[in-house]
């Protein structure tokens, strides 16, 4: 199953298969022109901010907690979860994350630790999810002395009075971690709610995990953290100039100043690049230029069939496959004649998944 599961084509059919209803919403990319309206039948998504006064109307929700970077095919299946239930039962489904992520207030010498999802991206993917609220906890070393048993019967219980929680197979809370699924089930018991462990979610052989795509990324293997985040990994970044070399070389490049500090090593990239709602294909370099000797690293969009004027625009880009390694040619022309042939070869990947 894995190599189908992480052949490109099949890849998004996992998509289209776990997530069927999802497709447009999901993420703007699977619809042609994006469509930025979430929610249900105009209903937004309410957020939580903090853990005091939840009004009445979260009172007896389905909740689940965790810090969801990513937003992965893993995360996505418990949100499902929790959705299906509180529609059954006519509750709402509410998620339980922390801002920013705990890591980096307990182990801030484990920087760098870069997140797959801005705190906006997090929220508005939830949103998609059809999730009926978020409860937004500010995270501090504060917070963090919180114990588990003050969590459970101060916010599970007094604010949200929740019917059921749902945690991933390895999720611990509160201080020293003490909180684990026997906890929650000793006090779901004591002060009647349920506890429902959902179990790893695999594609192939890979457990799902917000580390793992992390580390796919790091590596450059954007095509594996694609299949487990049930999308391609997406940077925003507005266009700033370059040297002005690339409409000479007959591939101008958008220049982008990234919005997240997670990006794959150097190399050139199979793209598709959003802008203002309309979708197109490209290919993208992260390097030095050595042709030319850079000094600086930059991040270069070519975006395919295309020649307008891009200067300070924002654009979105999704990190499809990659296709090569940077290097040093001996003169523009064979860079060029290397650039013709890394477009044909992005066509051939993109035209498939994204026509
Ligand atoms: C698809 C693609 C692949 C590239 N590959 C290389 C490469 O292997 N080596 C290199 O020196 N520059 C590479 N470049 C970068 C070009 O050198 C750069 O786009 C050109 O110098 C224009 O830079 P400018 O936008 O700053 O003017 C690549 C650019 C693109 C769009
Ligand atoms: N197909 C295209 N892909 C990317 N940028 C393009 C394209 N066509 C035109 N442009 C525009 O050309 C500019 C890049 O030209 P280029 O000669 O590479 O100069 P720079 O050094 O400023 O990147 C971009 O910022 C954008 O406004």
């Amino acid at each position: 199953m894995i190599l189908s599961a992480l052949s490109s084509k099949i890849e998004f059919k996992i998509l289209d298969d776990s997530a069927k209803n999802l497709r447009g919403t999901l993420y703007p990319i699977y619809s042609h022109k994006s469509d930025r309206r979430y929610g249900r039948n105009g209903n937004t998504m309410k957020i939580i901010n903090g853990f005091d006064n939840v009004s009445e109307e979260f009172k007896g929700a389905v909740a689940t907690i965790g810090n969801f970077d990513g937003v992965h095919l893993g995360h996505q299946q418990i949100f499902r979860k929790i959705v299906q239930e509180a529609r059954q039962y006519q509750s709402k489904a509410v998620v339980i994350t922390f801002d920013p992520h705990p890591k980096s207030i307990l182990h801030p010498e484990k920087r760098p630790f870069y997140l797959l999802t801005t705190v906006e991206e997090k929220l508005k993917l939830i949103e998609s999810l059809e999730i009926d609220a978020v409860m937004l906890i500010p995270f501090s070393l504060e917070f963090s002395k919180t114990t588990a048993k003050d969590f459970v019967c101060g916010i599970l219980w007094e604010q949200l009075r929740i019917r059921k929680i749902f945690i991933g197979h390895d999720y611990t809370f509160g201080r020293g971690k003490e909180g684990s699924e026997e906890f929650l089930a000793r006090f779901g018991k004591k002060l009647g709610f349920q506890v429902d462990v959902t179990n790893a979610v695999k594609v192939g052989e890979i457990i799902i995990s917000s580390t793992r795509i992390r580390n796919s990324i790091c590596e450059g293997d954007v095509k594996t953290a694609g299949a487990l985040l049930g999308r391609p990994y997406n940077v925003k970044g507005r266009v700033t100039g370059g040297y002005q070399r690339g409409t000479e070389l007959g591939f101008p490049t958008a220049n982008l100043d990234p919005e997240k500090e997670l990006l794959p090593p150097e190399g050139v990239y199979a793209v598709l690049a959003e802008r203002m709602g309309s979708r197109y294909q490209g290919v993208l370099n992260i390097g030095r230029n050595p042709t030319f000797d850079n000094e600086k690293q930059t991040v270069e969009l070519h975006i395919l069939d295309f020649s307008e004027d891009l200067y300070g625009e924002e654009l979105e880009i999704f990190f499809v496959d990659r296709i090569r390694e940077e290097i040093r040619f001996d003169s523009p022309e064979s860079l060029a004649n290397q650039i013709r042939q890394d477009v044909a070869q992005a066509r051939a990947l993109l035209n498939p998944l994204f026509p």
